[in-house]
């Protein structure tokens, strides 16, 4: 919807029933009802027409990625591809950039990530993020920056995934504190020592410190720790108030909380708040154990 204000854009759904009613009524009534689409985006199920163009956004659930970019891979050969998608693939630990450099040949792989709500982009609203490219970016940085999104170019692709994916994990935290009322201290520690995680994490994974600063990383766990709307921060809001969540609902940071517990055994990094929220959201244990677990830890250095 941002894009558009520049010039024609195509929307591609896999469902036919579901292009047509979304190109019909101008709305995505079950994805984001109430968000009108603007009258020069046109949708399609065609693959064709909606993969003609030399630059394509990529906003799926993570793990239906790498089976996406499968069936795609003869048509999506020499494309610029640009990941909205936050996480990490729970098959093979890779991010976005490693599974398209993976399975489409000759494909340029990008990430575009930061603090946005889909609903507040498409109604126009002030945005800045992250636009991730290991190549010189100047040219795609133009291309999609408009009047009201404000893209920052770097070239720490797994420094913008990274803070993309991680900071779900902690947003899950983020509201499991504040659902189970234990403060909104408790939250601003759990934010602060979420965030010398995945400093941790990424630092150990070749990432540039300075990226995790940015928007892709602490802008980003700023906003879905803090915000309602965000739906890892809603799921950790039931965890701790015992409501119900709907399962329908895209919730990235389940996989990724898992996917995360697997790289650090892996690279042997101390991941204690991930650790409990992998275990809170697997159903292992209770949210006054997790945090009795983290209280419990030995004193230490900060
Ligand atoms: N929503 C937001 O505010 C933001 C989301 N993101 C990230 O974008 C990604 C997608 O999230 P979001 O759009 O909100 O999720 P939603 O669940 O709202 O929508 C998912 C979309 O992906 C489509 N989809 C699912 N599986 C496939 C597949 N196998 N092949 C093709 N299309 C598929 C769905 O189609 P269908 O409707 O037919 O199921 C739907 O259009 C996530 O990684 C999320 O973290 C990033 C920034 C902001
Ligand atoms: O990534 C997002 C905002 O930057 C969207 O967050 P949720 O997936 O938690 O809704």
């Amino acid at each position: 919807a941002s894009l558009a204000q520049k010039g024609p854009v195509t929307l591609w759904a896999r469902d036919p029933d579901q292009a047509k009613a979304m190109q019909t009524t101008r709305e995505n009534t079950r994805r984001l009802a109430g968000v009108k689409l603007p009258a020069n985006v046109s949708v399609t199920s065609e693959i064709a027409s909606a993969f003609a163009s030399d630059t394509l956004l990529l906003a799926m659930p993570m793990q239906q990625m790498a089976g996406f970019l499968n069936s795609h891979a003869e048509t999506l050969t020499g494309k610029t591809l640009v990941s909205c998608s936050k996480g990490i693939d729970l098959a093979t630990g890779q991010g976005p950039t490693g599974l398209i450099r993976s399975l489409v040949q000759g494909a340029r792989a990008a990430v575009l990530t930061g603090p946005s709500f889909a609903a507040d982009i498409a109604r126009g609203l002030p945005t800045a993020l992250t636009l991730a490219c290991a190549d010189h970016s100047e040219a795609l940085q133009a291309e999609l920056s408009t009047p009201t999104l404000r893209l920052y170019r770097t070239t720490d692709t797994t420094g913008a995934e990274l803070g993309g994916a991680l900071k779900n994990v902690y947003a899950i935290a983020a509201g499991t504190v504040i659902g189970a009322g234990l403060g909104d201290s408790a939250r601003a520690a759990l934010m602060t020592r979420g965030f010398a995680e995945m400093l941790r994490v990424a630092l150990a994974l070749g990432a540039r410190a300075e990226t995790l600063s940015g928007l892709s990383g602490f802008g980003d766990l700023v906003l879905t720790c803090t915000s309602e709307q965000s739906r890892n921060f809603r799921l950790g809001y039931a965890l701790g108030s015992g409501a119900g969540f709907d399962a329908a609902i895209t919730v990235e940071g389940v996989a990724t909380a898992k996917a995360l517990n697997a790289l650090a055994e892996r690279h042997q990094i101390e991941i204690p708040v991930a650790a409990m929220v992998n275990a809170l959201t697997q159903q292992e244990i209770s949210v006054s154990e997790a945090m009795q677990i983290l209280l419990a830890r030995p004193l230490k250095e900060e």
